[in-house]
């Protein structure tokens, strides 16, 4: 399975990202820089953590208007899997690729620390390997985390099972204690916490591994059952 690992100007956890598939689930993977990509031979593609250009304006804002977003909506609207992890989640909402907004953290303080996640449905194609109701380790590291949507979209997301992860301590004031959504779709998720800083228990936590070999499981299920 082929992942591209997509490189804005300011992100920092692009690294983290090839790390985890390239050299634990040893599957290929790319960093792909935000100028010079052609998606259309990769399988999934991966919107890493870190502070694209600066965070200017807002999280996710700017790195939201390049022309590679229309490569990776037209990944998506094929039913292709697109994971946006932290500020690449911010990318995902800011390019209305998911629902809803991040606010400053409610303390208005950057956080960094290990963050108990609840696995709230486990029928995704990011979380088959999870049992429902799982309670995972993963670390969290940002200043604009604190997820808002209105009531109706609130309403939609819990009738449609797009709450994949909740924060069991809410750390940063985020509606409903959402960590994590997808699409109505189901093939994209944004998520704060980091998977990819989950995959050693070096690293205080092993619990992203299934994460991304959900991912791969899903993947050779339907690439198997379409040759
Ligand atoms: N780790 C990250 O991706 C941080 C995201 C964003 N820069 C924030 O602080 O909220």
């Amino acid at each position: 399975m082929k992942f591209a690992v997509i490189v804005f100007p300011g992100s920092n956890c692009d690294r983290d990202m090839y790390h985890a598939v390239k050299e634990v689930l040893k599957e290929e993977a790319d960093l792909v820089w935000y100028q010079s990509a052609n998606l259309e031979d990769y399988e999934a593609i991966l919107l890493p953590g870190g502070f694209s250009y600066g965070d200017y304006l807002r999280s996710g804002a700017v790195a939201a208007t390049s022309e590679i977003m229309q490569q990776i909506k037209a990944h998506a609207s094929k039913g292709k899997p697109v994971l946006g992890v932290c500020n690449g989640f911010q990318i995902l909402l800011e390019a209305g690729l998911l629902p809803g907004a991040m606010q400053r953290n409610k303390n208005l303080a950057f956080m960094c620390h290990q963050e108990p996640l609840v696995v709230e449905n486990n029928e995704t194609l990011f979380t088959s390997l999870y049992e429902q109701g799982e309670v995972v380790q993963f670390p969290i590291a940002h200043g604009e985390g604190n997820y808002f949507c209105d009531e109706e979209t609130l309403e939609k997301l819990k009738a449609n099972k797009q709450i994949v992860f909740t924060y069991r301590n809410n750390p940063n004031g985020s509606v409903a204690d959402i960590a994590g959504i997808r699409n109505e779709e189901g093939n994209v998720l944004g998520m704060m916490p980091h998977p990819e800083r989950a995959v050693e228990a070096l690293l205080g936590s092993a619990d992203g591994v299934k994460l991304f070999q959900s991912v791969v499981k899903n993947w050779r299920e339907s690439y198997v059952a379409n040759t």
